[in-house]
């Protein structure tokens, strides 16, 4: 709502309360000037108090509207930085008019007055109306209110720019969730199981009728003996007692059962949910965010969503029945006892409130700190051997150690905290207490009430007050579930950057990709282009090398041509269309790649020579292993192509895996294959059970290829050399030969051996191409292959 109006509307509800409450409080007092009143107060008869209560909130409300007119930049913030404060003082206002009702019923005929009765309506409505008032003006548009627009358009300018500035960089702008949004957010993923909801909530109404009943018969048997002093009047409400618990123990067992139902469902839906959207969130995603961060979302912090939910729900539903039957008793039995512990309850209420929103807000910060510190475990556990062969197992430990001590440290906090809210708990309820008894025992005293009743009244007290802090204890266990779900959230809700939305599916594909003018920077690294401006094209039948030092942007490109990431400028053809207009999953079969390290997946060799294309027939996988030169070696494996490889195939060599890999490539028949370093972390052996595939493959295939031994690419058609993201060179290798450039120096340096980024040459390499020719033609070898 506009300022101007809030603050309209406050100046009026200022007038009209002082109007009202001056009238009523002239009518009470009579002849009476307002001097003799505040000479001869006294709190039994005069309302004078009430009156000054006015002057408390109408000099709230004033100031806080005046100051937020004057600033208009930081009033309404400041305003709600008080929000509590004033709550508070609100129910301190609505507590002081309930005392006052109760000392004037005990003057009798002076609470039946219908001015003071009207009086004392006006303060507690006016109570909490100054309290709603509070809230909008900390909501108020300080924006429409025509002054302070111009700062306005400055710093909203800023917070655009840094809004763009914080999706450049791949990171999220993040906006305050509301918890009760949350909440009723993940109610509503219960929907399915309201027939569930409904049986345990029906159990749950059972039980705590059945409870809510328990202290009136205790009540009742007390009578019986203390007053009536006969068995008849004792064992009957001792029947209905154990009637009474024996069906509200059934009950309750009934209602946790289907209540844990209800939430382990809830728990399937969000991690389904939440996997399938990480299945679609952009690759720049998974560069910006650490694995570690990411599983932790999807197992611990789900699991917490569930599990907290479930028991708290469950716990607010049963405390909430069972304190709604008590309060009904209590007002049964006695108003004025009930008033008094009403006036409690509100500061037990905000106590919790506070308490909530400070745990929830260190559970925040606990689940970052543990997902930092599962990010070091999972690291260095999945590289483990690289960890054991630099001796660096200490050094892991000491690490995860700190992350730990870092969680620690927060874990500190919230034991401070939760001391700090049982103390204020414990207290607040025993001051209740005492004062229950204190004016329990005036009541008995002055023959207003039974003595058996306020035995009944304070066992309902007592109940009531343990329900309370399961309501209290209830708040931050939601709060705490409700900061892991915003979490979850996050990522269900988080839209990928790049959707995977193309339509084209041509039945015919030539294989012809071409680089327009391409310029590229990660998503996570905006500020540096990887790629400047790469023009080049990859023809049909032909093989086209990448080659260039290390860091140049070959694999960028790759990364390109598979669609992982969108080029700052340019763009990136398959047969004359974007590479982004082809559907996903046919440019995938279309285009495929055999990486540096392959990752296989810990099935069986089977089943990652088929990935992705289930029900795919074992003729057609064993004819894929073949052309890659696994299939011998998967028929010597124990169980054949059944055999399971591992953790990303750690059970093979780097060869098998390799051969397995490039099966899975050829299994889909591609127009384009895309081979990035596939031999480059072999051993000998090993690279040359690899190249005899490669060979076979490059001579059917449309083959881009990136090797760092350039002897593999020497017979491409045409080789692209690459410096910085440039393309310094382009020919086949005769012509970069003859040129002296990049690519000759290159050449020369793994001649000599000296360029550290590579292995040594091996001999054949080393030969002049016509030498090595000669060789091939007088040798025969029918493994070198000529493209
Ligand atoms: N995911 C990424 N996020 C940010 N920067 C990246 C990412 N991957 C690579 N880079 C950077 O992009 C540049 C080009 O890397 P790229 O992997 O394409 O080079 P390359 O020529 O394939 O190198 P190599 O031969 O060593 O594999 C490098 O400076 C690298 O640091």
């Amino acid at each position: 709502m506009r300022l101007t109006v809030v603050v309209g509307s406050i100046f009026t509800f200022v007038l009209v309360d002082n109007v009202v409450s001056t009238l009523l409080y002239v009518q009470w007092s009579g002849p009476n000037s307002f001097l003799d009143d505040i000479l001869d107060f006294d709190i039994r008869r005069s309302v004078l108090d009430l009156w000054m209560v006015l002057l408390v909130r109408s000099c709230l409300l004033f100031g806080a509207s005046v100051g937020v007119l004057m600033n208009q930049q930081d009033g309404p913030k400041r305003v709600a930085s008080l929000d509590t404060l004033v709550v508070l003082i609100g129910l301190t206002m609505l507590s002081y008019a309930l005392a006052k009702l109760l000392i004037f019923s005990e003057m009798g005929a002076l609470m039946h007055d219908p001015w003071f009765l009207s009086f004392f309506s006006w303060t507690c409505i006016s109570a909490m109306g100054s309290v709603f008032f509070w809230k909008l003006l900390s909501n108020a548009d300080v924006a429409s209110s025509g002054v302070g627009e111009r700062e306005r358009l400055v710093d909203g300018g800023e917070e655009e720019e840094r809004e763009e500035e914080g999706e450049m960089r791949g990171k999220e702008v993040k906006q305050k969730p509301n918890s009760g949004a949350t909440l009723g957010r993940l109610l509503s993923y219960c929907k399915e199981d309201t027939g569930l909801l409904s049986l345990a909530f029906f159990f749950l109404l059972l039980s705590a009728v059945c409870e809510a009943f328990i202290p009136y018969f205790t009540g009742k048997a007390i009578d019986g003996i203390v007053i009536h002093k006969s068995m008849e009047y004792f064992i009957k409400p001792m029947i209905i007692l154990t009637v009474l618990a024996l069906v509200s123990s059934v009950a309750v067992g009934f209602r946790g059962g289907v209540f844990s139902l209800t939430f382990a469902r809830l728990n399937i839906r969000l991690r389904n949910l939440l996997f399938r959207s990480l299945m679609h969130q952009e690759i720049g995603f998974f560069d910006a965010n650490h694995t570690g961060d990411i599983t932790s979302r999807l197992t611990s912090d789900t699991t917490q969503v569930s599990d907290l939910i479930s028991q708290n729900v469950n716990l607010f539903l049963r405390s909430f029945v069972k304190a709604v039957g008590f309060f009904i008793f209590m007002f049964g039995m006695s108003w004025k006892l009930s008033l008094v512990t009403i006036m409690g309850f509100p500061y037990i209420a905000v106590l919790s409130k506070l308490y909530g929103e400070y745990y929830k807000k260190l559970t925040k910060e606990v689940q970052t700190s543990l997902a930092q510190a599962n990010k070091v475990a999972e690291e260095t556990i999945s590289a483990m051997r690289t960890v054991r062969s630099f001796a660096g197992e200490d050094h892991e430990a000491k690490s995860y150690y700190a992350k730990l001590l870092e969680v620690f440290a927060l874990n500190k906090k919230q034991a401070v905290a939760y001391t700090f809210f049982m103390w204020s708990s414990c207290i607040s309820e025993l001051a209740l207490q005492v004062a229950i008894l204190f004016y329990g025992g005036h009541l008995v005293v002055t023959d207003q009430m039974s003595g058996g009743t306020l035995i009944s009244f304070v066992i309902y007290e007592l109940e009531l007050g343990e329900c309370l802090e399961s309501i209290a204890s209830v708040y931050t266990g939601l709060m705490q579930g409700v900061g892991a779900a915003e979490k979850v959230f996050e990522y269900i809700d988080r839209k990928p950057k790049r959707t995977l939305d193309g339509q084209e599916a041509p039945d015919i594909l030539q294989g012809l990709v071409e680089f327009k003018n391409v310029t590229f920077a990660y998503p996570t690294r905006p500020e540096t282009n990887v790629l400047k401006n790469v023009s080049f094209s990859v023809q049909p039948g032909e093989v086209t090398a990448l080659v260039g030092p290390s860091g140049s942007g070959k694999t960028s490109c790759v990364s390109l041509l598979e669609n992982f990431y969108t080029p700052q400028n340019g763009q990136v053809l398959l047969d004359g269309r974007p590479i982004e207009a082809y559907q996903h999953g046919y440019l995938h079969s279309k285009v495929a790649l055999v990486g540096q390290e392959p990752v296989l997946f810990a099935r069986s060799v089977q089943k990652n020579i088929a990935y992705g294309l289930p029900g795919a027939p074992a003729e057609v996988v064993v004819a894929a292993a073949r052309k890659a030169n696994a299939h011998d070696f998967i028929c010597s494996l124990s169980k054949g192509y059944d055999t399971g490889v591992g953790e990303k195939g750690t059970q093979l060599s780097g060869g098998q895996k390799q051969r397995v890999a490039i099966a899975r490539a050829l299994i889909r028949n591609p127009s384009v294959l895309i081979l990035d370093e596939a031999t480059s972390a072999l051993d000998a052996e090993s690279e040359h059970m690899v190249q005899q595939a490669l060979n076979a493959v490059m001579e059917n295939y449309t083959v881009l290829v990136i090797a760092h031994r350039l002897s593999t690419v020497q017979r491409a058609n045409t080789i692209v050399v690459l410096d910085d993201g440039v393309v310094a060179e382009q020919g086949n290798h005769d012509e970069l030969m003859d040129l002296h450039g990049l690519y000759y120096k290159l050449i020369q340096r793994q001649m000599l051996g000296s360029d550290s980024t590579t292995e040594p040459p091996r001999p054949f390499l080393e030969l002049p191409r016509h030498q090595e020719e000669d060789e091939d033609e007088s040798s025969g070898d029918e493994n070198v292959p000529r493209y």
